[in-house]
């Protein structure tokens, strides 16, 4: 699966705490991420990542791009909710395309432990299916 991982500034502690955590299940999947966010997590687990640019440069859009040509699965998004983002419409528009395209997507630390033990348990083999049938 092609995971998207993202975190606002006051959740990329939690983010990295949730990779490190979780990166047995992560190592086998295809990690992506905003720049910062990516960084991070790479530094601190060693996962591989690709790296978007930074969410304020373009990063979120780029992972919108994905989802809307069926190459991304599912999106884990630590969101700030007390803090205004200067690109809130490129956020808007990323979850936006989640909900056009059926991307799972979760945007805080309770919802991507369930998401990751869905994954985990198979919960989302349903997208290899409509993959293959794109093909
Ligand atoms: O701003 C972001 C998501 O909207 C995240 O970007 P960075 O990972 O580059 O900090």
């Amino acid at each position: 699966m092609k995971i998207a991982l993202v975190a606002h500034d006051k959740k990329k502690e939690a983010i990295i705490q949730f990779s490190i955590s979780y990166a047995p299940i992560l190592k086998k999947h295809e990690l992506f991420a905003t720049g910062t966010t990516g960084k991070k997590i790479n530094e601190a687990t060693g996962l591989p990542i690709t790296r978007f640019l930074s969410g304020p440069l373009g990063g979120d859009q780029q992972i919108g791009a994905k989802i809307a040509t069926n190459e991304m699965d599912m999106v884990i998004f630590f969101r700030d909710p007390l803090t205004s983002q200067p690109h809130e419409p490129d956020i808007s528009a990323l979850m936006r395309l989640c909900d056009v395209h059926q991307i799972p997507l979760v945007t805080n630390l309770a919802g991507a432990e369930v998401m990751i033990r869905a994954l985990e348990a198979g919960f989302f083999d349903w997208r290899n299916l409509l993959k293959n049938e794109d093909n």
